[in-house]
């Protein structure tokens, strides 16, 4: 056996991985023809929007889609198509926690990827490397193996690889192009790692060899989900700290940079906020919460568990510190929250600390004002009826106000509440906002972006996530 050499790639999946992942492959691999299919028409219309308005915000991605589209880089509908003349297949659906049934909660519904799978076994007609990029349980590969070769026409063999992927949103181009490591786990049997090896390849046309690892199939998905588990786990570190810090005097920045200077356990990820959000951390830690559980290794559940824990703590534990700054009381106050995205340079908000905290403020009879830069009223509008349910949006829409700019989202309110790190904020003309606000005018910087000390000198009383109000 030796490695086929890919020629067409498909992927499954138009979102915020398989768009972005395949993107980046059709640019740095230009004889490799690249067709991203998806179920939903709108997504994939957006994708081919002749003025480039894509379905997702990500810096770089436009001109990335603007110099391979048409050329290599194909969207479409057609996912039986693409799959027929694919012979490598990325496998990039949504794999969301499972609302309902056996392990609501907590593990993750794979009907999208087996729905995939079963698509793939109908339409093939000849062999493919089908890759597993969505985030999954460990021993997936197998059940997709299973289903695969179960379903599978004459002459069509499968090789199924795992290649988890670890780009951030907001730096996603940047990821890609030099990514810290790619991983791809593999059966070890002959034609195992000859599949490896025709993948590696594709990566190789940017990606130094030496950061190409290859791995076993379990220990690649592992991987994945353990990442996850250990980025979150910091940053759920770092955040209970904070506390301590609010309590004591003593200031998180300094005490992350002190920690973070020790070789060991490097600068990176130490930064506290108003807690951690996104499509990812909560639904892999979960996840393996859920993997632990059904081996029978309830401590290590637990262990995990409390992660997620800490979050949901930090975030109520920040809405309460409004609350209580605010003379105990925030009923019919105007509160603005700047920033809606689960982190800065993404429209995302999919578990966003900033639905929590809205959610926390509306409970208090509360009125609410939402600027954000990049995320669409109706994304606001859907979240919080999510967050609130039963009670209908009209009713949520008396409270709230989602405004076209910081300043106007300002004026008027008793508090401002930086949810999300963008830097816009960060320039904003303080002494302006001052000016426009009820007073005394408190700021909670919920992500230590703001100078601190330049507003308390402009009169505002402040607060910042991890830094102590004792002297
Ligand atoms: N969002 C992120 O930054 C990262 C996500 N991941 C993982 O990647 C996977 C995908 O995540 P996202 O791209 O964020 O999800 P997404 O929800 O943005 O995109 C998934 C797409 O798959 C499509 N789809 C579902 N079933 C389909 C089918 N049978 N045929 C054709 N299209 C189908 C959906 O219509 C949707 O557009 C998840 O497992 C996630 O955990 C991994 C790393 C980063
Ligand atoms: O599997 C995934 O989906 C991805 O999840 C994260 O990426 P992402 O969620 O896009 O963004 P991060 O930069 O990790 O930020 C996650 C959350 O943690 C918060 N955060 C991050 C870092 C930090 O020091 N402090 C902190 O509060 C961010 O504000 C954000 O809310 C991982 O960083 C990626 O490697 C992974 O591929």
């Amino acid at each position: 056996m030796t490695a086929v050499k890919v020629k067409k790639i498909c992927c499954i999946g138009a979102g915020y991985v398989g768009g972005p992942t395949c993107a980046v492959i059709a640019l740095k691999c230009p004889h490799i023809q690249v067709t991203i299919v998806d179920l939903n028409q709108t997504r994939v219309d957006a994708w081919n929007s002749l003025d480039y308005k894509l379905p997702i915000y990500e810096p770089g991605l436009e001109d990335v889609v603007r110099q391979a589209r048409g050329r290599n880089l194909f969207f479409s509908t057609d996912v039986d198509k693409g799959i027929l003349e694919a012979d490598l297949i990325f496998v990039s659906v949504n794999t969301p926690t499972k609302k309902t049934g056996v392990g609501a909660g907590f593990a993750a519904d794979l009907n999208y990827v087996e729905l995939a799978t079963r698509r793939i076994a109908a339409v093939a007609t000849s062999s493919k490397i089908v890759v597993e990029k969505s985030t999954v349980p460990c021993r997936t590969a197998e059940s997709m193996r299973t289903i695969l070769e179960a379903n599978s026409k004459p002459n069509a063999r499968f090789d199924i690889l795992s290649n988890p992927e670890f780009l951030a949103e907001g730096t996603a181009i940047d990821d890609l192009f030099r990514p810290d490591r790619v991983l791809i786990g593999s059966l070890q049997t002959p034609e195992g790692v000859d599949a490896c090896a025709s993948l590696a390849e594709v990566y190789a046309n940017w990606v130094p060899r030496e950061r190409i690892l290859t791995v076993g199939l379990w220990s690649s998905e592992l991987s994945k989900l353990a990442a996850n588990a250990m980025l979150a786990q910091r940053i759920s570190s770092i955040n209970a700290l904070s506390a301590i810090c609010e309590a004591t005097g003593a200031n998180i920045d300094e005490v992350a940079h002190a920690i973070g200077y020790d070789s060991r356990v490097g600068p990176k990820f130490l930064k506290a906020s108003v807690g951690f959000g996104g499509s990812c951390f909560q639904k892999d830690i979960l996840n393996l919460v859920y993997l632990s559980e059904s081996l029978h290794l309830s401590e290590i559940a637990a262990y995990w568990r409390q992660v997620v824990e800490m979050n949901e703590y930090q975030k109520r534990r920040f809405a309460k510190k409004v609350v209580d700054t605010l003379f105990n009381t925030i009923t019919n106050k105007r509160i603005t929250v700047l920033g809606f995205a689960f982190k800065a340079d993404t429209g995302d908000t999919r578990e966003s600390a900033s639905i929590s905290l809205v959610r926390d403020f509306l409970s208090e009879k509360a009125f609410v004002n939402i600027y954000d830069p990049k995320v669409e009223e109706a994304q606001i509008w859907q979240d919080l009826s999510e967050a609130v349910p039963g009670t209908p949006l009209e009713i949520i829409k008396k409270s709230v106000t989602i405004c076209n700019d910081a300043l106007s989202a300002c004026t008027n309110a008793e508090a401002i509440v930086v949810a999300t790190e963008w830097k816009e904020f960060r320039d904003i003309d303080w002494q302006v906002v001052y000016d426009s606000m009820n007073k005394p005018a408190f700021v909670f910087d919920g992500r230590m972006l703001l100078d601190a000390q330049k507003l308390k000198e402009i009169g505002f009383n402040v607060t910042v996530v991890g830094r102590g109000g004792r002297p």
